[in-house]
């Protein structure tokens, strides 16, 4: 098989999921970390892919089409340092990549990128892909998991002992509580048993996130106690058999089982098995006895049992009284961690143990909170310590000692949704802080910062060995799968992955042969007892003979090592100094660096936001291509429906002018009609005209005649007046004479006698009697002169009242007769322009409404398109653009030619209505001035004819009354003459 050189580029995170964030990577030509050596990278990108592919969380938030940049500028650079900072971390999957640094504030971590010279053969390299791809995620084993698959049911091999051993962590989800249950809580929780895989859901909106964690071992929420224990605790308990220090400890959010897990529920049932809520404790318990009875073995085992409340160590085993004295923690010299005063209690059954967890359980602080009935407000530690004797193989009695640490720390909590308050509030403050500390000390060890912060919290001080130190460990956090827990579970879920790179270095503990330990023992005792002695005596110190040589000696010893040390330290401070001077090198470059660093950071906040807001544009343009698809569509049935109506405006249109057309052939009928009329009436006017005029020159004749007759009548009555007045003189003279003689008479016969005065009474009595009779006989004549002439007067009014009478009638008729014929016309005419009006307002109407459902339609389509055009991918914009212009433009013809027609057609239809106003307007302006003409010449005639006849009435009447004064005046003057 043809050997390869291979170079492979693993990427590690110190992280879990942190919140779905963007990854991103930027790279800086740092080169003098890696080899110079190395061949140039080929199939570097396939490796890369092929990596990045398997991670099913990160492929999804890493940037395709970066990779073969990264590619690129990799290549370009031969070797470079690859700087990561991320606030979703790449899977843990190989361990070939070491931390730099880490800057936790920006949750990032400087990753140098080692590219590992490996020489593989292509088919195993390509078998070992396939077998990563068939388990369907990046999870590779770590070596804690490929040891604990190892065939001896051990968890560790004797290499990887010397390498140093993860902690292992258990994932233990817990079932829904009943509440749960009840108020139907959504899971958020999913455990992959077979893929040791735990995956959490978060819906962020719209948006559902999974994030998933791999861990030694998953234990979903229908595992039972005894697979836990079979699975993960059984195998501890033969470490802890063969001389391992173990430490177990369930780590969790409160309510979640850790006691449960711990501890259990339940005891032994009749038959001597354990119920099935037994927890850890008692099953190791029952298992360590069982064993070393199994092997017959000699042993002891002392228990301790502990409580930490509040930064106070307690012991649970104390007797009453002393059981309120807090322990104090100690340290020896090489730094172990000891407590001073702790009561170890030997134990030979496993009964005794279950009776001392009974009664330290009992003095524990427990109280309600909202989340657990009994929930512990202190972390316990209870400790095994099993010395089994043995003879080693040169038959030297030798102890072997294991220790078993059961810790159930106290639930990490939410105070506000604990419901904790006052002390428990406290409580939970204080629990928080040693559980914030016991998180600092795995994030310290995780990240391999110098300082590990173990002394900032009794409890980080008393795991110190389990964490980092020679003690294995093995974390079991719980969960619950509840969405109403689901920030603590996913911060249990961050810790207890980040816990799974701590690297423990167990040892075994040193077997010491039996004559040693009882020497040590005596030697203890022995001093002691010397102790006590010279404290008894307050004699000073007494220091045995050769304690003190031994001291001296030691004394000795350590001047001389102190010696060496000072030398040492000046060599110390040498290299101190160039360090001092390296680190300044160091930190100008990590300046520049992290300038290079805060220069690509920036750029990568722009290109994310160019990135963020190109997928916001892109998605925005998605949506309006979706909704200019969708708005085309509609557009497209609007068009149809527009078109649809645009036909039905055509068919009315057409209708209207067929109507107009049918209105137009009525109107020429009417206009012939009109026409016939106007010659008609123009006929009829001037025979009417005619007859008026004759009657005007009849009536002229007539009075021209009558003229005469009167004229000749008061001539001959002149004459006879005359004659009449020359009689009535005669007469007057006559009688004046008379009168005078008959004076002359009287006066002659006066004087004479009163008889003659009766002959000349009787006398002037027949000279009146005839005077009288000629006068009534003159009257007589003069009467009948007159009543002739009022006859004849009589006769001329009558005739002339006729005449009058018929040329009235006459005329009336006529002006009746062409009243009737111009209120026919007017209302014909008045018809005529009020359905010409109408036929404008129907035509108006239409056009109104055509236009307003053209421009309407023209605003609908202008606005979609502009919505459009603005919203458009700029080539989609151009195209629609130019489209939207043609169907704009096509439109707007066919809007056009629509109006144009419709105007050219209106105009029309205006042009005619306007001449047909225009004409009957004239026609009835000439009939109106025809009318007052008529009407003029009428009452002319009227007037004149009245005038005529009111002046010879007049003349006549004042005749007539001059005549009748005379005869009246005649008349009285014969009366008072008779009288
Ligand atoms: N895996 C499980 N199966 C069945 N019941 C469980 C399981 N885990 C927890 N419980 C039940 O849930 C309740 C709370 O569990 P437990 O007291 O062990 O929680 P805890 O984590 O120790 O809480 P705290 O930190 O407050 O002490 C108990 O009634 C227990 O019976």
């Amino acid at each position: 098989m043809k050997l390869r050189l291979r170079y492979r580029l693993d990427l590690v995170t110190y992280d879990g999921w942190m919140d779905g964030g963007e990854f991103y990577i930027s790279i800086s030509n740092r080169i003098n970390l890696v080899k110079q050596s190395f061949q140039p990278i080929q199939d570097l990108d396939k490796l890369y892919l092929l990596g990045t592919s398997k991670m099913n969380q990160v492929s999804s938030a890493f940037p395709v089409g970066l990779l073969p940049r990264l590619m690129m500028m990799i290549l370009g650079v031969r070797f470079c340092q690859v700087i990561l900072y991320t606030t979703h971390m790449l899977h843990s999957a190989f361990y070939s990549v070491k931390f730099d640094d880490l800057v936790p504030k920006y949750k990032m971590g400087l990753l140098t990128l080692e590219l590992k010279e490996r020489v593989v053969s292509r088919g195993s390299f390509m078998d070992s892909t396939r077998s990563f791809q068939r388990r369907g995620s990046f999870a590779p084993l770590s070596p804690t998991q490929m040891l604990w698959s190892a065939e001896n049911g051990s968890p560790f091999s004797k290499d990887d002992k010397d390498k140093g051993v993860n902690v292992q962590v258990i994932l233990r989800c817990r079932p829904f509580s009943e509440d749960d249950v009840r108020a139907k809580t959504p899971m958020v929780v999913t455990c992959n048993e077979g893929k040791r895989e735990v995956t959490v859901t978060q819906n962020t909106g719209s948006k559902q996130i999974d994030k998933t964690f791999s861990f030694d071992k998953v234990f979903g929420p229908g595992s039972k106690q005894k697979d836990l224990y079979d699975q993960v605790v059984d195998p501890i308990v033969k470490e802890a058999l063969e001389g391992y220090n173990w430490t177990i400890f369930a780590y969790g959010q409160t309510g979640t089982g850790k006691t449960y897990t711990m501890e259990g529920e339940g005891g032994k049932t009749k038959n001597g098995e354990f119920h099935e809520d037994v927890g850890v404790i008692p099953r190791a318990v029952e298992q360590l006895f069982d064993t070393l009875e199994a092997q017959n073995a000699e042993y002891s085992m002392k228990v301790t049992y502990i409580e930490l409340y509040n930064e106070e160590i307690t012991d649970l085993l104390a007797p009453e009284e002393k059981s309120k004295k807090p322990i104090s923690l100690m340290e020896d010299g090489k730094g172990a961690v000891f407590m001073r005063g702790l009561e170890e209690e030997l134990v030979c059954s496993a009964d005794e143990i279950y009776h001392i967890l009974e009664k330290g359980s009992a003095r524990k602080h427990t109280a309600e909170t909202l989340i657990n009935t009994q929930s512990n407000r202190s972390h316990s530690l209870f400790t095994i310590t099993i010395q089994i004797k043995e003879h080693s193989s040169d038959g030297v009695e030798v102890t072997k000692c294991g220790k078993l640490n059961l810790v159930d720390l106290a639930g990490s909590e939410n105070i506000l949704r604990s419901g904790a308050r006052e002390e428990r509030a406290r409580e939970a403050g204080e629990i928080n802080k040693s559980l914030l500390t016991l998180g600092r000390v795995i994030n310290a060890l995780v990240e391999h910062s110098g300082h590990v912060p173990y002394r900032d919290s009794k409890l980080t001080r008393l795991l110190r060995d389990s964490l980092g130190g020679k003690t294995k460990t093995c974390i079991i956090a719980t969960v619950s799968p509840s969405i109403n827990s689901l920030e603590e579970t996913q911060s249990t879920l961050d810790y207890a992955y980040r816990a799974k790179s701590i690297k423990n270095r167990p040892e075994v503990n040193h077997k010491v042969t039996k004559s040693v330990a009882v020497k040590d023992l005596y030697t203890e005792i022995d001093s002691l007892k010397q102790e006590l002695h010279a404290t008894r005596e307050k004699n000073g110190i007494y220091i045995p003979n050769d304690r003190y040589i031994s001291e001296e000696a030691a004394k000795k010893e350590m001047t001389e090592k102190l010696e060496l040390k000072s030398k040492e330290l000046m060599d110390l401070q040498e290299l101190l100094f160039r360090q001092q001077k390296l680190t300044s090198e160091l930190s100008q470059r990590l300046e520049n660096t992290e300038r290079q660093l805060h220069e690509s950071r920036q750029d990568v906040s722009s290109l994310k936001d160019q990135l963020r807001y190109a997928s916001e544009s892109t998605k925005e343009k998605e949506y309006l291509i979706l909704n200019l698809l969708e708005s085309e569509k509609t557009l497209t049935k609007r068009a149809v429906e527009l078109h649809s109506e645009l036909e039905n405006a055509t068919s009315e249109v057409s209708s209207l002018f067929a109507k107009i057309e049918h209105k137009n052939h009525i109107e020429d009928g009417n206009k012939v009609l009109v026409q016939c009329f106007q010659t008609l009436l123009a006929q009829h006017l001037e025979a009417l005209h005619n007859i008026v005029v004759t009657s005007v020159t009849h009536q002229e004749q007539h009075l021209t005649a009558i003229e005469g007759h009167m004229k000749s009548f008061v001539s001959e009555q002149d004459k006879a007046t005359q004659g009449l007045q020359i009689r009535v003189e005669k007469i007057r003279d006559i009688f004046s004479g008379g009168i005078k003689s008959l004076v002359e008479i009287a006066t002659e016969f006066s004087g004479n006698s009163k008889t003659a005065l009766g002959d000349i009474n009787s006398e002037v009595e027949e000279h009146s009697s005839a005077l009288a009779e000629l006068i009534r006989e003159a009257s007589v004549k003069v009467g009948d002169v007159l009543n002739d002439l009022h006859s004849n007067l009589t006769d001329q009014e009558q005739s002339i009242a006729t005449f009058w009478k018929q040329q009235h009638e006459s005329q009336l008729r006529a002006y009746q007769t062409t009243q009737s014929a111009s209120s026919v016309t007017m209302n014909f005419f008045n018809t005529m322009s009020n359905d010409i009006f109408r036929v404008i307002e129907m035509v108006e109407d239409a056009r109104t409404k055509y236009d307003q459902q053209l421009s309407d339609f023209k605003i609908k389509f202008e606005d979609y398109a502009n919505g459009e055009d603005k919203q458009l991918l700029d080539k989609m914009a151009e195209l629609l653009v130019s489209s939207n212009a043609k169907k704009k433009q096509l439109i707007q013809t066919e809007i056009d030619a629509i109006r144009s027609d419709i105007g050219s057609r209106t105009y029309h239809i205006h042009r005619k209505t306007s001449s047909m106003i225009a004409l009957s307007s004239s026609t009835q302006d000439e009939f109106t001035s025809f009318l007052g003409k008529t009407e003029r010449h009428y009452s002319e005639d009227k007037s004149a004819t009245q005038n005529a006849k009111d002046g010879l009435t007049a003349k006549l009447q004042n005749w007539y009354k001059s005549s009748l004064i005379v005869t009246n005046a005649n008349g009285s003057y014969g009366s008072s003459l008779i009288i």
